[in-house]
């Protein structure tokens, strides 16, 4: 926070402030005096003082320093809004120790740059997908939906971001006081679309009733929690009940059901689903992990790796192999579960683990579906989890358009904006494009699975389409250059600072180093590309010839 007692200064006085031990700067209209933090400045002292960088900016702006003369929106004598704004993002002025550094405005000069209100729109273009863009028109989002999204996005400013950053520093899972409050707003509960859980439930204060919520408001729900710049805190954050709660909801005892469900709605227990192991991932029906008949309930023996969420959960959905083939049972942590952290490349904070289950007893109530055609349960649960993933992915590459767009205009090379150069400008050509088609036909499924009630083939042609998509933009689509192969655009766009882990590409390393996975999870994404055309071809009609 700033310092209440704020004087008016001319920029002549601040001039007069220019030496180690003396120093004031003028950033958009405010002046902060640097006098004692300049020697502990983290880009060092000297850039403060070397008025041909325009750093000593009131010194520099009054001498009409090339860099001010350089039509980059300054007028000469002004301030030294461009020179900070290339190195700093805006969040360091609004760092407490730093905003307190502030110790006037300059006099007539009114603060042009903001921080975008919590739970508002960005106004940077491709920052919304078109629904949300004024003056467009969509054919499936109504007023209802508008004020909906604009809810979930204060909820997601407002609790999720700030705990998802700091989590992600000190790799901790997601605050219990986040899911208590997903839960009071039964965010946790809409998240896993419309059914018979939400009755009875308060949806975000009444903005929907629990029989108007379709799987458009998901959509909603899952875009507005993936524009937190954070992939593996989100799978901390209940992803893996995401997915290991819907076949406890449709296939378990009405006790059991009710029993999770109500444990895991109001936020005091986790869910996880565990299906891979070490020894199968896409082939799961070559599962090692056992369960065998006993009289007094089922014994599972085995192990399950990469389970999302793991090291927090109360109850796995797991999948076993049976003397009839396959079963699913619930398993509840105790005797003979353990679960170890898994070190993975991309987050601490998604509670990733091993899972071990040795000689457990499993109720027999705690089966979920036939015992034999076990698989049957399992694979219908990847399809909403493609979905999923693939409405996240698109709205976690808007967010990285949105980084570059920003970037590109307020970054000077060769004293240009690097947005001057055309080879930045194509590739942010490319990745709208392709951000944007991804989203229209998601929409298009999304409406489609929301008319059909998830009827199988819809979802199926949906798969195909998410696998498609998150291959779009992964491999081939928002990440690469055009007509090379050297990798990905958002690289290129911020140069070195998409590698490190503070300051202006941050959000972009973080994303760099998360963004193929979910070409990996629910099944990889080759597997799946041959399931959707395997699927097609089934549906050949067999008269058709060219
Ligand atoms: C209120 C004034 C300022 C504050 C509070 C401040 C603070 C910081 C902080 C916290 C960093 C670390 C990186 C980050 O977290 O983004 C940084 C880096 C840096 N700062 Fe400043 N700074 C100020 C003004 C300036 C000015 C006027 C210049 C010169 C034009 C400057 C040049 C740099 C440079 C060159 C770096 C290193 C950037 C990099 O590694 O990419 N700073 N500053």
């Amino acid at each position: 926070m700033a310092a209440t007692n704020l004087k008016t200064y001319t920029l002549e006085e601040v001039a007069k402030h220019n030496k180690a031990g003396d120093l004031w700067i003028v950033i958009d209209g405010k002046v902060f005096d640097l006098s004692r933090f300049a020697p502990m400045h983290p880009g060092g002292l000297s850039v403060l003082l070397d008025a041909d960088v325009g750093a000593s900016p009131a010194l520099a702006l009054l001498r009409r320093v090339p860099f001010a003369d350089e039509g980059l929106g300054l007028e000469a004598g002004q301030d030294a809004t461009d020179a900070f704004f290339g190195l700093h993002r805006q969040e360091v002025l609004l760092r407490p120790q730093y905003a307190r550094l502030q110790i006037g405005t300059i006099s007539g000069a009114s603060p042009s740059i903001q921080a975008r209100p919590a739970g508002s729109l960005s106004l940077v273009p491709y920052a919304e997908p078109t629904w949300l863009t004024s003056g467009y028109h969509s054919p499936y989002f109504t007023e209802k939906h508008h004020a909906f999204q604009r809810a979930v996005r204060k909820f997601v400013e407002e609790v999720v971001l700030p705990d998802a950053l700091a989590r992600e520093e000190d790799g901790k899972p997601p605050s219990k006081e986040v899911f208590k409050a997903m839960a009071e707003t039964n965010l946790l509960a809409m998240r896993l679309g419309p059914g018979e859980h939400l009755k009875g439930r308060v949806l975000m204060g009444g903005l929907v009733e629990p029989e108007e919520l379709t799987v458009l408001h998901t959509l909603i729900i899952i875009q507005e929690f993936s524009r937190v710049p954070a992939r593996g805190y989100a799978d901390g954050l209940g992803n893996g009940a995401q997915i290991g709660l819907p076949p406890i909801l449709h296939h378990a005892t009405p006790a059991l059901r009710d029993k999770i469900a109500r444990e895991y709605f109001s936020g005091e227990k986790y869910v996880s689903l565990a299906i891979s192991e070490a020894f199968a991932g896409s082939d799961v029906s070559r599962l090692k992990t056992f369960a065998t008949k006993t009289p007094e309930g089922w014994r599972v023996t085995g192990t399950k790796k990469w389970i999302t969420g793991g090291t927090a959960s109360t109850y796995f959905t797991v999948g076993c192999r049976s003397a009839k083939g396959m079963v699913v049972l619930v398993i509840e942590r105790g005797p003979g579960v353990e679960t170890k952290p898994i070190k993975t490349a991309y987050s601490a904070s998604a509670g990733t683990a091993f899972v071990t289950f040795d000689n457990v007893l499993v109720p027999f109530e705690n089966q979920l579906g036939p015992d034999g055609p076990g698989l049957a349960v399992i694979l219908s649960n990847f399809n909403g989890e493609r979905w999923g993933m693939t409405a996240a992915t698109v709205s976690s590459h808007r967010v990285v358009v949105e980084e570059c767009l920003k970037w590109a205009t307020q970054r000077k090379v060769f004293g240009k904006p690097l947005i001057s150069q055309p080879v930045i400008r194509a590739k942010l050509a490319a990745m709208i494009a392709r951000v944007e088609s991804s989203q229209a036909w998601l929409e298009t499924i999304t409406f489609q699975v929301d008319r059909q009630h998830v009827a199988s083939r819809t979802i199926q042609a949906a798969r195909g389409a998410d696998c498609f998509i998150e291959e779009l933009l992964y491999e081939g689509g928002a990440g690469q250059c055009e007509g090379c192969d050297s990798g990905a655009s958002w690289l290129f766009i911020f140069g070195g600072r998409a590698l490190t882990l503070s300051g202006m590409g941050k959000y972009i390393e973080r994303f760099h180093h998360t963004a193929v996975f979910d070409a990996i999870l629910g099944g990889a994404e080759d597997v799946l590309d041959d399931l959707g055309v395997r699927q097609a071809v089934k549906g050949m009609p067999k008269r058709v010839r060219l």
